[in-house]
């Protein structure tokens, strides 16, 4: 039985279309990430799954339960981490968990609510309110509420966003430990060096459609072209070069320096490091000035550059 079974999913706001039939499984024990830049329609897939979004169309079911028909034990299997920070403020930290743990009927829960607290560095917070917390206390306190019933399937929606390292090493260590031990992971993050590392298969959305299903490591290897970063001292790109542009260089470089400077950069894809030359030969042939030249072997950040930027995908499927 498959861990999260989507069929042709689709979900209108108004006259935008924010789920344009969405369909993929995640199998048992998978650690899956669902990938997309802003607005790709990643929130609203798993509101809908969590049962806080109804779909206009298609079905969704965890563990072969369908989230509306069979929505209590669909949601039992479920633990979701929400990407907003919403808390019933009157609760000390150990009190919410308890009030959780009592929608699921676990009445004497404390050992998990303590390893919990342990494996999150809130062991010192449990009895402190939850109004009292910082914003990334706050946000492990949402993670241990997700787990108190034990659910086979964890999805977590940007868990890290606005977390300091330290929190985001502590989740993850604990998070794959569940992930060994049998549990399911879904996992939406802008974070894309977390999703290489920990997803054994993305999904990557864009307008409300999947544009690429597969392991992490095929998607690598599918993209695994060269990067040829340029940035001009004078002159800009010529116009020949134009096609090959996959970004700007500095997002997949961290240069903010060159970012900041203001000169023209440029990644072009390469097909091998035969381009190189001819490419150098015809900034030289009109009339540009190199400053910084680079070459950089794909990572996740730069297919999903090129996934989600590029108006028509070849051989994606869904
Ligand atoms: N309740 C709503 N009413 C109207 N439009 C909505 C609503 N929720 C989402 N949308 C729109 O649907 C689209 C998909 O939004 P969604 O939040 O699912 O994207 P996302 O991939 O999660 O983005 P992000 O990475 O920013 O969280 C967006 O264009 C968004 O503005």
């Amino acid at each position: 039985m498959s861990a999260i079974e989507i069929s042709q999913v689709k979900k209108r706001y108004g006259t935008l279309q924010a789920l344009k039939g969405i369909s993929l499984t995640i199998e048992e024990g998978e650690f899956f990430g669902l990938l997309g830049p802003n607005g790709a329609g990643k929130t609203t897939l798993i509101s809908i799954l969590a049962g806080l979004a109804r779909a206009d169309e298609g079905r969704i079911a965890v563990r072969g339960h369908d989230t509306v028909a069979d929505f209590r034990n669909a949601r039992r299997m479920l633990g979701v981490v929400p990407q907003e920070l919403v808390f019933d403020p009157f609760f000390t930290v150990r009190e919410t968990l308890r009030i959780q743990s009592g929608y699921y009927g676990l009445n004497a829960n404390d050992d998990w609510i303590d390893e919990i607290l342990e494996n999150l560095g809130l062991a010192d917070k449990a009895s402190a309110n939850t109004r009292a917390l910082s914003g990334g206390m706050k946000r492990r306190v949402l993670i241990a509420q997700a787990l108190v019933h034990r659910p086979p399937v964890i999805v977590l929606d940007e868990p890290t966003a606005g977390v300091d390292v330290e929190l985001r090493q502590t989740l993850w260590r604990f998070i794959s430990r569940l992930n060994r031990e049998g549990h399911t992971i879904v996992l939406t993050t802008h974070y894309l060096e977390e999703a290489q590392a920990l997803c054994n298969r993305i999904a990557m959305m864009r307008r409300g459609e999947v544009v690429s299903l597969e392991k992490t490591g095929d998607l690598l290897r599918r993209f695994a072209g060269l990067q040829l970063n340029l940035s001009f001292a004078a002159g800009d790109l010529p116009a020949v070069l134009r096609p090959r542009v996959i970004g700007t260089g500095a997002e997949t470089t961290g240069s903010a320096a060159a970012a900041v400077s203001g000169s023209a950069r440029y990644a072009l894809r390469l097909n091998s490091y035969d381009d190189v030359e001819p490419i150098l030969a015809q900034c030289r042939e009109a009339g540009c000035r190199l400053e910084d030249i680079e070459i950089k072997k794909a990572d996740l950040e730069d297919v999903f550059l090129q996934l989600t930027s590029e108006p028509q995908i070849n051989g994606a499927r869904a």
